[in-house]
């Protein structure tokens, strides 16, 4: 059992800590940065910098600063417009954080990710890798979605799941959430009756306790719902959460207790394991026999087409899937080892006889154990 106190310290010590920050704590009701606020995060996560902590920063803010400047009155609804206002959002953040930064000797490097980089292979390496090095040579990435090109269907949106992503990935001691509210409370703080909360110890008992909604500033997206889910997966990937409003960076950095710490409920798994099971939703499902639903199940077991009875759903090899028992329960993610259309001639065939009917390429789980995580 981790105690408050205990995750506070986790956050003070951390070795490597993501920061994320909304939309509405950087920018103002008129579409325009706010160049105070951005200053004073930009002062308390220099401040951690400059005493060592590798410091990731995943920003908002692009569509909410760049409206403005565009002549739009609001935040625009269409995507196209959206997509354009966050190119020049996006620059326009980029410009104030390296001013900001340097006025402390900080140097800034940007990262645009769309969910697809979570979810393929290749690419997942290739942040990880970039960012491992980006932070090696002391730099402070600043992540947020590629909003300019993500596809409307597998899109973030929001930037605090991708924020706990990007914690696994970074294999970060800490998760720092910084929003308009001070802290997480029973109910939206706006009802009387909302109260605080300091502590969560778990988040996902806690889940059903607290009432939470969306987005109030007109700027975000997620509001506290996304927040939450965050929250959970840091939670049950062992990584420390801490909750609080923007002004309210430094002390959260420092292990003072504001805003509503998380305990972490699990021990940390491999971030490879981590992502398959929270990266982007599932393209597609394989529907297993009993048999092999118990295989899978016991969790060391790879899923051969021998236990599989159907696919449903186009995608790839590489992409992740849902493995389904026949009543429909979800048992597993993992990352098909074959093209969707590939899979029909092999259901139900032994390894054997796949090499022998279809070749050697095709002797292979469905799914291997290394690229499946039970849910
Ligand atoms: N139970 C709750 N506790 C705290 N805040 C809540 C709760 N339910 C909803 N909210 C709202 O969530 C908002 C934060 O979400 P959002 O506007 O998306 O912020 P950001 O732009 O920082 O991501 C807060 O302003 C708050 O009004
Ligand atoms: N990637 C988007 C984030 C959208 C958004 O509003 O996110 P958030 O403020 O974190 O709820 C942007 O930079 O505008």
């Amino acid at each position: 059992m981790v105690t408050e106190s205990e995750v506070r310290q986790a956050v003070a010590g951390a070795r490597t800590v993501v920061v994320k920050v909304g939309s509405s704590s950087l920018t103002k009701p008129s579409g325009h940065l706010d160049a105070g606020r951005l200053g004073a995060l930009v002062a308390a996560l220099s401040a951690a910098a400059t005493e060592g902590a590798r410091v990731v920063l995943v920003s908002s803010g692009a569509i909410a600063a760049g409206f403005g400047p565009l002549g739009f009155d609001s935040r625009p609804a269409d995507v196209a417009t959206q997509q354009a206002t966050a190119a020049v959002g996006q620059g326009l953040l980029m410009a104030q954080y390296e001013a900001a930064f340097g006025r402390f000797g900080v140097r800034v490097g940007q990262i645009l990710i769309t969910a697809e980089d979570t979810i393929r292979p290749q690419q997942y390496r290739n942040v990880q890798r970039t960012l491992g090095r980006l932070l090696d040579l002391g730099v402070v990435p600043i992540v947020n979605e590629n909003d300019s090109l993500a596809s409307n269907e597998i899109r973030f949106g929001d930037n605090d799941r991708l924020s706990a992503l990007v914690a696994n990935i970074v294999r970060a001691d800490a998760l720092v959430l910084l929003t308009d509210v001070d802290a997480l409370y029973t109910a939206p703080p706006s009802q009387p009756d909302a109260r605080r909360i300091g502590f969560v110890s778990d988040v996902v008992e806690t889940l059903g306790d607290v009432t939470v909604t969306g987005p109030t500033s007109g700027v975000g997206t997620g509001g506290m719902v996304t927040k939450l889910e965050a929250a959970r997966v840091a939670a049950v990937s062992g990584i420390p959460t801490v909750l609080t409003c923007a002004s309210n960076a430094g002390p959260a950095l420092m292990g003072d207790p504001v805003g509503t710490a998380f305990a972490p409920v699990k021990q940390r798994g491999s971030s490879r394991r981590l992502w398959i099971g929270f990266a982007a939703e599932p393209r597609g499902t394989i529907v297993v026999d009993a048999g092999a639903a118990t295989a899978v199940r016991g969790g060391r077991a790879s899923l051969l087409a021998a236990g599989a009875l159907e696919v449903r759903g186009a995608f790839s090899a590489g992409d992740p899937v849902w493995i389904d028992d026949e009543s429909g329960t979800h048992l597993a993610r993992g990352l098909a080892g074959f093209d969707s259309e590939e899979i029909p001639q092999m259901l139900g065939r032994t390894t054997v006889q796949l090499r022998r009917f279809l070749g050697e390429e095709y002797a292979h789980p469905l799914v291997h154990r290394d690229n499946l995580v039970l849910v």
